[in-house]
């Protein structure tokens, strides 16, 4: 060994890498040919000159740093977080080994950080000069589990936990194209106040449409899903797209149609938003009159000036627009829509029925979703969020004015009425039954019409109020019903 090394020192540097590496084959055939592992390197560089980044070096990483014997078996671990993630990861530090297993195969990982050849020089090894990788070694005869079987897991959990741990974006369209800013929204499906079967059919149905990749496929459809959320405002249609964005974790496409100057600007963007995204369409009715199928006149002077000059003009572009009814329906449900896919679309209304219908078809808004006024039992849930109860004596007479006055009050209202008066339980019912009465009355008063034109003066669940009333065909009434003290009854007085 001594003589080979003083040989070496006079040989020039091309001809000793070449022996250095005869002398390593022969030592492994010598030595290594009864080892019964295979072993594989992941290298996070490869190609001719080492500048193509390998994904499976990175989903290795975060594959390994997400299994839970990292953590625990481990004395040393390499800590880390960034600037913008609140989670911490944790990674193998250099040659610690880790077990895992796939398949009834076990397996070993080791991370290794070497200096590359030629790099370097000095003491201080830049990171640019250090060739890192993954060191996966297993038994011979697991060779068909792990290559491809386990390979591929590695893939597909990596890319999942990446994503889950990627940030959200919302993405708003302008004269330019996208513009993205991060989505923190907090609206969840625990937050918002929905009838619970409600809640459990429309998460049934993202759940199916999520893991439907092979039904979809194979069914010959393009994997996308359509929901129409109609109600009136503030009865949580925003908030529910932001709700089933964080349950999907899917980016936000807020398109802003009277910022689309034509069908060809809508199909672009369309083609620019990626996988995994919600595009959204909101108040579909109002922003733009789109042409009907059949209307093909257009303005071509108007139609300039505003091109021209869109941010100056944007009433103009509209009157004059190229956005039409069928761009819009091609770009939900033709072939447009296959451009890019696990895809949904969603468009809110305070009006269905000004809608087209062939807008609403199912294979364009597969769900019509009806958000409305606030019910007994998500006015319970609001109260639990906001002032952290789940009971209360005033409940009864909660309900009993909500069976009163149904379709009156918005959970937005409601929800503003409970957060103003967060530290006082009893302030915020008392206030709630004050907006109820107020809101409701013209049905109390006609349940206490009801009351008295049955010769009843006195009837349950009647409230403060006054007004008109028509007694019969010929004889106009006033009427005051008068409500007791604890509101369980009141007397209707005929004046
Ligand atoms: N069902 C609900 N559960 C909990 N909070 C709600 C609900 N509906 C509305 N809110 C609250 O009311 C406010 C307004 O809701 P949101 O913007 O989602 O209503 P909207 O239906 O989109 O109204 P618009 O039709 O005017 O756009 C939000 O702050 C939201 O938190
Ligand atoms: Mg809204």
């Amino acid at each position: 060994m001594g003589v080979l090394a003083l040989v070496q020192t006079f040989l020039p540097v091309s001809l000793r890498r070449w022996l250095d590496r005869g002398l390593e084959k022969l030592w492994d055939k010598l030595f290594h040919s009864a080892d019964p592992h295979v072993l594989v390197e992941v290298e996070e560089r490869a190609g001719p000159s080492r500048n193509v980044y390998n994904l499976f070096y990175r989903q290795s990483g975060v594959y390994l740093s997400s299994l839970r014997s990292a953590i625990d078996s481990h004395m040393r671990l390499k800590v880390f977080r960034s600037n913008e993630d609140s989670s911490i990861t944790f990674s193998l530090p250099d040659k610690e080994t880790l077990e895992d297993s796939f398949g009834g195969a076990r397996v070993w990982w080791t991370h290794t950080c070497r200096e590359k050849e030629g790099g370097g020089g000095g003491n201080h090894i830049m990171s640019g000069d250090e060739k890192r990788s993954f060191i996966l070694k297993f038994l011979k005869p697991d060779r068909s589990i792990i290559i491809p079987g386990y390979l591929d897991h590695i893939s597909k959990l990596a890319s999942e936990i990446e994503h889950r741990n990627a940030h959200r974006h919302l993405y708003t369209n302008n004269f330019r194209g996208w513009e993205e800013i991060p989505f923190n929204h907090p609206s969840t499906f625990n937050t918002l106040a929905l009838p619970t079967d409600l809640a459990n059919r429309i998460k049934a149905d993202l759940d199916a449409y999520a893991n439907g990749e092979e039904f979809y496929h194979r069914n010959g459809r393009a994997w996308k899903r359509g929901y129409l959320l109609y109600g009136p405002p503030g009865t949580g249609k925003s908030s529910m797209i932001a709700a089933i964005a964080n349950y999907l974790q899917f980016d936000i496409y807020d398109l802003e149609l009277s910022k689309v100057l034509d069908n060809g600007e809508l199909k672009s963007l369309l083609m620019q938003t990626a996988r995994k995204s919600i595009i959204v369409i909101e108040d579909i009715d109002c922003t733009v009159q789109l042409p009907d199928r059949t209307d093909s006149s257009t303005n071509s002077a108007v139609e300039n000036d505003a091109k021209l000059n869109p941010e100056a003009n944007p009433a103009l572009i509209h009157a004059s627009s190229r956005l039409t009814l069928s761009g819009l329906l091609n770009f939900t449900d033709g072939l447009w829509s296959c451009c890019g896919e696990e895809r949904i679309f969603i468009f809110t209304t305070n009006h269905k029925d000004r809608l087209d219908p062939a807008l609403l078809r199912p294979g364009r808004m597969d769900m019509h979703i009806l958000l409305s006024y606030c019910t007994f039992e998500a006015f319970k849930k609001l109260a639990s969020s906001y002032l952290g109860i789940e009971d209360h004596e005033l409940y009864a007479e909660v309900n009993n004015l909500m069976t009163h006055t149904p379709h009156q009050i918005t959970p937005a209202a409601m929800a503003e009425i409970l957060i103003s008066n967060q530290s006082d339980a009893d302030a915020a019912l008392k206030h709630v039954m004050n907006a109820l009465i107020t809101l409701g009355k013209p049905s109390i008063i006609k349940s206490g019409v009801d009351q008295v034109a049955n010769g009843n003066e006195k009837c349950n669940g009647g409230i403060l109020q006054s007004g008109v009333i028509k007694r019969s065909k010929s004889r106009r009434k006033r009427c005051t019903l008068l409500i007791l003290e604890s509101m369980r009854s009141c007397k209707v007085q005929v004046d």
